[in-house]
């Protein structure tokens, strides 16, 4: 069974295939229902938009039947056990994505579960079908991922995660993380992506501040400031992480660099409605390719049945 917990889980050739893929679909090269018979399990214990629509739309665009559990559906909310839970799914579905409460491991016990492929929706710790998202749009617009240049301003959150495991793999990128100081990404996130970069020939780098940022951008990116299960340990939080809005000022040292967000937004927390809203925004674009690269993940999971 394939499963898609972490970009870490994918080869670079998986990585490219899916990216690629998504990237088609968006084209619109949809060719027949390579999904059908397929059931996908949609359980999402978390809020969503984005995603959730994604890869119910997508699921039944390749011809899967799709089953939804919202956060009070299961038993799980009764006490039965995580691996209980996944020896039943995994007897009944092909696929579940899946968006947990808390930790990945939640994931890794139902993907060992049985004989049903498990993608991780967003997890605290990562947020991959996000990356994929993203990289796809890059391919969209720029035609490569080889090469760019991107500037990541926020908190060194899950979707921070998957980017900086995804984007490291490919030579030349260069992906600068300025993240608020007590905000930034985990320890053995940040040792992956260092490893990946070293051996790839990106360069990556994370920093607490946003002094002399690259020039010459290709992409800025940001996040919001409320992370999904998370809270802040201090109440002066606002004032850590004010410097890191992303303003059109960014823009001086880097005209032709593209703005894009994970959303949802909050215009005048982390990015002014002037730049979400304005000509160098992509962040919708992102979104609907949250569509194709969630139909790319699925079939990927699905052919290696
Ligand atoms: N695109 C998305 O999946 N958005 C929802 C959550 C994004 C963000 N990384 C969060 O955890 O709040």
């Amino acid at each position: 069974m394939r499963h898609l917990i972490s970009i870490s889980d994918l080869t670079d050739e998986d990585l490219h295939a899916i990216v690629a893929r998504a990237a088609l679909f968006g084209a619109g090269g949809l060719d027949g229902r390579p999904l059908e018979g397929a059931i996908a399990g949609i359980y999402f214990r978390r809020t969503s938009t984005r995603t959730r629509t994604a890869f119910s739309a997508g699921a039944l665009r390749l011809g899967a039947q799709i089953i939804t559990f919202g956060p009070d559906d299961l038993q799980l909310n009764t006490g039965e056990s995580t691996e209980d839970t996944g020896r039943v799914l995994s007897g009944m579905l092909d696929l579940l994505v899946a968006r947990t409460a808390d930790a990945t491991a939640e994931l890794r016990a139902w993907s060992s579960a049985g004989p049903m492929s498990v993608v991780n929706a967003m997890s605290a710790e990562e947020h991959p079908t996000q990356a994929l998202a993203d990289l796809a749009t890059l391919v969209r617009h720029f035609g490569r991922i080889e090469g760019l240049r991107l500037l990541y301003v926020g908190e060194g959150n899950n979707t921070a995660a998957a980017l900086a495991l995804a984007l490291t793999r490919y030579p030349g990128v260069v992906l600068e993380l300025r993240t608020p100081p007590g905000y930034g990404l985990e320890p053995a996130i940040l040792a992956t992506a260092a490893a990946q970069a070293s051996s790839s020939g990106a360069a990556f780098t994370e920093r607490h501040d946003m002094e002399g940022v690259p020039e010459e951008l290709d992409v800025i990116y940001t996040t919001r400031w409320q992370t999904t299960g998370t809270s802040k340990p201090t109440p002066d939080w606002r004032e850590v992480f004010a410097p890191f809005q992303v303003t059109s000022a960014l823009w001086n040292s880097s005209p032709k660099a593209v703005f894009m967000h994970d959303l949802p937004a909050h215009r005048g927390e982390e990015v002014t409605a002037e730049v979400l809203d304005g000509p160098a925004s992509v962040a919708f674009a992102q979104a609907e390719n949250k569509l194709y690269s969630a139909m790319a993940a699925l079939e990927w999971c699905w052919a290696g049945r």
